[in-house]
């Protein structure tokens, strides 16, 4: 093991001017800037680790001024210490008591948490040279396990039967790895639907993303019923009624008006329906799935934490799982939530809707995949076609399907021309204001 120690901890403010053309517009969130809080760790040796945290422009600085508060807990560390107990590290960085005040385990604090947590990842897997889901493929499932948090969800899941899952596969596991190697990871689009939209672009994109392979749609609903019925129909029209077509509102509806919108769009069969509700509502979610069954709900790019999940799960309110890659506290808690997932059957499918995303998730689809679901049925990872440029190591998207990353690390570094371009608010991009 290395003996690197990370001397220092830059968080940097970067935020893309997406709003301009309404790329990841929904019915909640009108006109995103796509951004980053951006978290690098130096390191004495020169090999850094990157990790950002996603936010969509207005209160990134928030997340900025918390990865500064959590840096102490890693400053001075080797990254030996932290890997050698990757729990322990887990919860120091997350359970400092004052900090922890002002979450816990959610909002500014968690996402800021996760920004560090995937930057000491991104630096593990650069110090093993190894893309970050292989670094974990090659772990035992003892190794595994002793970075799960699992305070809190023993009720749902102990670590004896985290350990039955991951061996249970055991014997099949290097066929799944070359079954990636070779075919990749299936995914869906989700740039096609955005809100802000003409219709007429949504049905050119909707052309060129089944041109490329693509076999599942997603269309932002929920501002106006009229307008997704509208819009649902030209989508189905140009996919065709073999492909699937899922249906995101953003947490726009009460519990019973997203049961009777559902019902409304029922007939454009709808794969899913995503975020019909707040986020928080464990309960609502779980009279939404049983009042539009057999549609299932998904939801997850909110979730804030793993006890959430543990209880959407419980409740049976969900039938796909969207975690996401820096809401959830960084890779270790996001193993805690494929694990419980894969014990209550629910599809892992992960949120990639921003920036830097869908660099992150490739990595946990494919980990999954062969590690813990050992199942493709009903999985697909979210692509958004936005800002890879800007990546050292942007995704290869092939015939519709994620081909697995082979660079060492986390795939999450930004080219250090996006960082200074981006830079918010005194980069080139936003001079003249946003
Ligand atoms: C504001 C964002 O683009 C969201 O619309 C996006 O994350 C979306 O919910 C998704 O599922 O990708
Ligand atoms: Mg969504």
């Amino acid at each position: 093991m290395s003996p690197l120690r990370i001397t220092g901890v830059e968080a940097l403010d970067v935020r893309f001017p997406t709003s301009r053309d309404l790329s990841g517009s929904d019915a909640m969130n009108p006109a995103p800037d796509y951004s980053a809080a951006y978290a690098v760790l130096r390191t004495e040796e020169g090999l850094d680790g990157h990790g950002l945290t996603f936010t969509i422009g207005r209160g990134n600085e928030l997340c900025v001024a918390a990865i500064r508060s959590l840096s102490p807990f890693v400053v001075g560390r080797t990254l030996e210490s932290i890997t050698r107990d990757m729990a322990a590290f887990w919860y120091a960085l997350t359970g400092d008591s004052q900090l922890r005040w002002v979450g816990p385990e959610k909002g500014v604090i968690h996402l800021a948490a996760a920004a560090i947590v995937n930057a000491v990842w991104d630096l593990w897997a650069k110090a093993e040279a190894k893309p970050l889901w292989k670094l974990l493929v090659d772990m035992t499932p003892e190794q595994i396990v002793a970075c799960v948090p699992f305070r809190y969800i023993t009720d749902a899941l102990t670590p004896e039967e985290a350990l039955e899952i991951l061996r249970r596969n055991e014997g099949t596991r290097a066929a799944r790895e070359a079954r990636m190697l070779k075919e990749g990871y299936p995914a869906y689009t989700t740039s096609a639907g955005w809100l802000g939209y003409t219709d007429e672009r949504v049905r050119e994109l909707c052309r060129e993303a089944v041109a490329q392979g693509f076999t599942h749609f997603k269309q932002k609903v929920g501002a106006d019923i009229e307008d997704d019925v509208r819009r649902a129909a030209l989508i189905r029209e140009e996919i065709g009624a073999g492909r699937k077509l899922m249906m995101d509102a953003n947490q726009v509806w009460d519990v019973e008006e997203a049961i009777a919108s559902v019902r409304r769009l029922a007939e454009f069969d709808p794969y899913w329906v995503e975020e019909p509700t707040s986020p928080d509502d464990v309960l609502g979610h779980a009279r939404i799935a049983e009042a539009v069954s057999p549609i299932r709900v998904a939801t997850g790019e909110h979730c804030q934490n793993r006890v959430v999940f543990k209880q959407l799960m419980q409740a049976g309110a969900i039938g796909f799982c969207q975690l996401d890659a820096c809401r959830l506290g960084g890779v270790n808690e996001v193993l805690a939530v494929l694990l419980m997932a894969a014990k209550f059957g629910i599809p892992v499918c992960p949120h990639a809707g921003g920036v830097g995303l869908c660099e992150y998730v490739q990595h946990l689809s494919i980990f999954d995949y062969i590690y813990v679901s050992a199942s493709l049925e009903d999985r697909v990872l979210e692509y958004v076609d936005h800002l890879h440029e800007h990546f050292v190591e942007p995704v290869r998207i092939e015939n519709g399907r994620y081909m697995p990353p082979q660079a060492p690390g986390y795939s999450i570094e930004m080219r250090p021309e996006s960082l200074q371009e981006f830079a918010y608010p005194s980069g080139p991009a936003w001079e003249g204001g946003a």
